[in-house]
């Protein structure tokens, strides 16, 4: 069977360019009710029955019947045998990508997640201490597709945070495993892994069960059932966000071969029907050259009928008036992935402010992102990067306000706190502050 993707042609300068450029972006997690209510059932049945609900939504949803969640926990030995058959080529390779993000994230730790402090004039020590959170759990989707990517990108993060226990889930369909997902758990440190997935499993990490430890906080993307099951269990246990599906948006000058581009297109597309995909570009005979890459190359990729699916229902090829036109459309979709495409793309970066992870030059596929650059790919979606940023190692820490004050601090603050606890009715508050005074 043969696919064609057409993504919609828009100009900027065509009279409903804003009404169709707002139609073409439309999505919300918007909650399909009957998807919202099954998970709310789910939860229920997990909070309540424990193993029992765990097992039953397994035998059901994955075809994966066990008469014990303990049949469906990854030994260590097994995660260790899964790394060690490896054919080597992907044994490099895992280990490759394993090494680059443990460096980068171990940079970002560095940076930005350790504890700090000062004293001040009167010696008083203020400061920030920063402490791991205690355990995690880290969704891994398997529904679909296999990711051992995302397994690295979870828990490595974790690992060098210093989180003690990691316990990660990852569905197992009819009990077929990924061997290079157990692998990248052996390879990233993860404490325990159970074969369990959807709302089942995220309700069994956040209420915990008998076999299941209860965790402080859950990661990772997966579907709609995975997103609304987080959403309801925040509060609970903290999350890192709710993903949408995958995006990207390239920016491209013209200079970089059509074929990348079109490649790096279905590269997001290929993920999901529902995946976006956009081109931003000045150059309208360029634009053609895409389209017609997209033709030619569409037919030899295997999941060309997803990638149609998603170029048809959400793409688009976007002609501006100049780059710096793009640059402003780009600011207003906030992509999860953002390709300039450029040969000047350190021009065009400090107009760009706000994406979730921005790649420069015609060299930086974004694929090369999504396994081995380094940075984290869990990345906020659906325009939620303008508030939002990618996973990192602070989500797996947390962080304590230190307070030391000295006598004479005490004496310098106590009547400021004085007047403002009086200002607010609050006189114990206020007496503390004045028992304090020499
Ligand atoms: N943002 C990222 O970093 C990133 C990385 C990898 C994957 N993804 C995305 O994650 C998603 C993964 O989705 P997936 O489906 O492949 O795997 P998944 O693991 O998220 O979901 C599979 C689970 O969904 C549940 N489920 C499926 N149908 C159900 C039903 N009818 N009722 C109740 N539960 C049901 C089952 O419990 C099953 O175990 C994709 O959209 C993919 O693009 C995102
Ligand atoms: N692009 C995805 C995040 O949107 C991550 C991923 C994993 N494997 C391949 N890609
Ligand atoms: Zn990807």
């Amino acid at each position: 069977m043969t696919f064609q993707a057409r993504p919609l042609r828009l100009s900027t300068q065509q009279d409903d360019f804003e009404a169709q450029f707002q139609k073409r972006l439309h999505w919300s997690a918007e909650t399909d009710t009957e998807i919202e209510q099954r998970v709310a059932d789910i939860l229920k049945a997990v909070a309540q029955e424990g193993d029992a609900a765990v097992l039953g939504f397994t035998a059901r949803f994955d075809g994966l019947p066990a008469t014990s969640v303990v049949q469906l926990e990854l030994t260590q030995a097994e995660l260790k045998a899964a790394f060690d058959g490896l054919p080597e080529q992907q044994r490099n390779a895992l280990q490759q990508a394993a090494a680059r993000i443990r460096s980068y994230h171990q940079a970002q730790k560095k940076a930005s997640g350790e504890s700090w402090s000062y004293r001040d004039e009167d010696g008083s020590l203020l400061g920030q201490k920063v402490t791991p959170l205690d355990r995690v759990g880290i969704y891994v989707p398997g529904g679909k597709a296999a990711y051992p990517s995302s397994v690295l990108m979870n828990a490595i993060p974790a690992n060098v945070a210093g989180v003690q226990e990691i316990i990660m889930v990852v569905p197992t369909p009819r009990g077929e495993k990924n061997p290079l997902v157990l692998a990248a758990a052996y390879v990233a440190g993860v404490s325990r892994a159970f074969t369990i997935g959807g709302a089942q499993a995220v309700g069994a990490l956040a209420y915990g069960t008998a076999t299941i430890p209860k965790v402080d906080k859950i990661t990772g993307p997966g579907n709609a059932y995975v997103a609304s099951a987080k959403k309801r269990v925040f509060g609970l246990v903290g999350i890192d966000m709710i993903a949408g599906p995958s995006e990207i948006l390239v920016l491209a000058d013209g200079s970089t071969p059509a074929d990348w581009v079109a490649m790096d297109l279905f590269s997001q597309a290929e993920h999901d029907e529902l995946a976006q995909s956009i081109l931003l570009c000045p150059d309208a005979a360029y634009i053609d050259a895409v389209q017609e890459a997209i033709d030619r190359l569409l037919p030899t990729l295997p999941r060309a009928e997803i990638i149609a699916k998603s170029l048809n229902g959400r793409g688009a090829l976007i002609h501006t008036r100049s780059m710096q036109e793009a640059c402003e459309i780009s600011n207003r979709i906030a992509p999860e992935h953002l390709e300039v495409s450029s040969h000047e793309p350190h021009r065009w970066e400090p107009a760009l402010r706000h994406a979730g992870a921005i790649f420069l030059g015609a060299y930086t596929s974004e694929s090369l992102g999504d396994y081995c650059a380094g940075p984290n790919h869990v990345l906020p979606t659906s325009g939620t990067a303008r508030f939002s940023s990618p996973l990192s190692v602070m989500d797996f820490q947390k962080r304590s306000s230190i307070i030391e004050v000295s006598a004479d601090g005490a004496q310098k603050l106590g009547p400021i706190a004085h007047i403002l606890a009086e200002g607010e009715g609050l006189q114990a508050h206020g007496q503390a502050a004045v028992l304090r005074l020499r």
